[in-house]
């Protein structure tokens, strides 16, 4: 990041020291330099950071990707047995070691636990929040022969695919989204299930053989959606990134992981929610928006799921997820969360 390159015939002259109007930091773009985004390496990772880079640099705020290694990538061990933010812990360390100034994470990734010292700056628009059914002969879940190989690591998508009762056969999966496919064009595995909006991203929308309606599978709270994070105590840049904000879609996050936060789950954890905003009307035919929320949790071993939804105000989504989360629990949720 380059500093002000003001000619130093100034300086000493009372009145131009540092911290005069107009030298500090009034926007970053011009006294600050560019805005440093840390993101993983993957392609799914830089194309989405880069993604909200161009925006940033197209309202005026030039950005640049700083690439960071976390602890998922050095890895190929189950994400489960890593631990909580295998692939955001290392980012968010960039970001308090001033590596970078704003951090880029596919928003399921977090942690449910909050940082004091971190602003959740901008929550962008989400893209298509299902998963995907990507098979080798182009068959649809229900059409999959009994026996049939399906891959993922994910314990929520294996149980949910298990009380299915199709009799399909759970492989382990993991690496980067280009290996996934690979193991379903190659031969090894019938298909896998993986999140939609990484395929859309890489631009790969064409390897998808089925969406899969929630009604099946349930994605992972905050499926699809990005987190845009920087320091809470730099407020130009807080404000700048304000720009790239959703707030319909901030809403639907915010209640979908609060039932995460309450049922005391992580993103390992058989756990399913998805929020979207819907229109409503009253008595009097005023149309308005109400936040529509669904969520399940499912026995490991596909013997059974739990679902329930709640509709209500938009600016209510923390407590309409924990009202979820507390209707899960009394028809008997805690037996399916690890740890509870
Ligand atoms: N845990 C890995 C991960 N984190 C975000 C996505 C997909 C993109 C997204 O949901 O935003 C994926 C891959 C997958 O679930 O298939």
């Amino acid at each position: 990041m380059s500093t002000s390159d003001n000619p130093s015939t100034a300086l000493g002259e009372p009145g131009t020291s540092l911290g005069e109007p107009g030298t500090s930091l009034e926007g970053r773009g011009a006294s600050k330099g560019v805005i440093r985004i840390g993101t993983r390496g993957s392609l799914l990772a830089t194309t989405q950071a880069q993604g909200i880079a161009d925006r940033l640099t197209a309202n005026g705020h030039p950005a640049e990707l700083v690439i960071i290694s976390t602890a998922g990538d050095t890895s190929t061990a189950p994400v489960a047995q890593i631990g909580i933010g295998v692939f955001t812990t290392a980012i968010r360390t960039a970001l308090r070691d001033g590596v970078c100034d704003a951090a880029i994470h596919s928003y399921k990734d977090l942690p449910t636990a909050p940082e004091a010292d971190l602003k959740m700056a901008a929550v962008p628009e989400r893209v298509d929040p299902r998963d995907a059914l990507v098979s080798r002969d182009g068959m649809v879940l229900g059409e999959l022969p009994s026996g049939s190989t399906i891959g993922t690591s994910s314990p929520r998508r294996a149980a949910q695919l298990r009380a299915l009762g199709l009799g399909l056969e759970i492989r382990p999966l993991r690496g980067n989204l280009d290996s996934r496919l690979g193991r379903v064009a190659n031969g090894e595995l019938d298909a896998v299930v993986v999140a939609r909006a990484g395929l859309v991203r890489i631009g790969r929308t064409d390897a998808v053989t089925e969406a899969l309606d929630p009604v099946v599978m349930l994605p992972a709270p905050a499926q699809g959606a990005l987190a845009v994070e920087c320091l809470a105590d730099d407020a130009e840049l807080v404000r700048i990134l304000a720009e790239l904000d959703d707030p319909s879609t901030r809403a639907a996050v915010d209640a979908e992981r609060a039932v995460l936060a309450a049922l005391e789950a992580g993103c390992t954890a058989p756990v399913g929610a998805i929020a979207e905003v819907v229109e409503s009307i009253d008595s009097g035919g005023r149309i308005f928006d109400e936040l529509s929320l669904r969520a399940g949790v499912a026995a490991e071993d596909g013997s059974d799921v739990i679902r329930a939804s709640v509709v209500g105000p938009v600016d209510r989504a923390v407590e309409l997820g924990e009202r979820l989360a507390a209707e899960l629990l009394e028809l008997g949720a805690a037996d399916y969360v690890p740890g509870h």
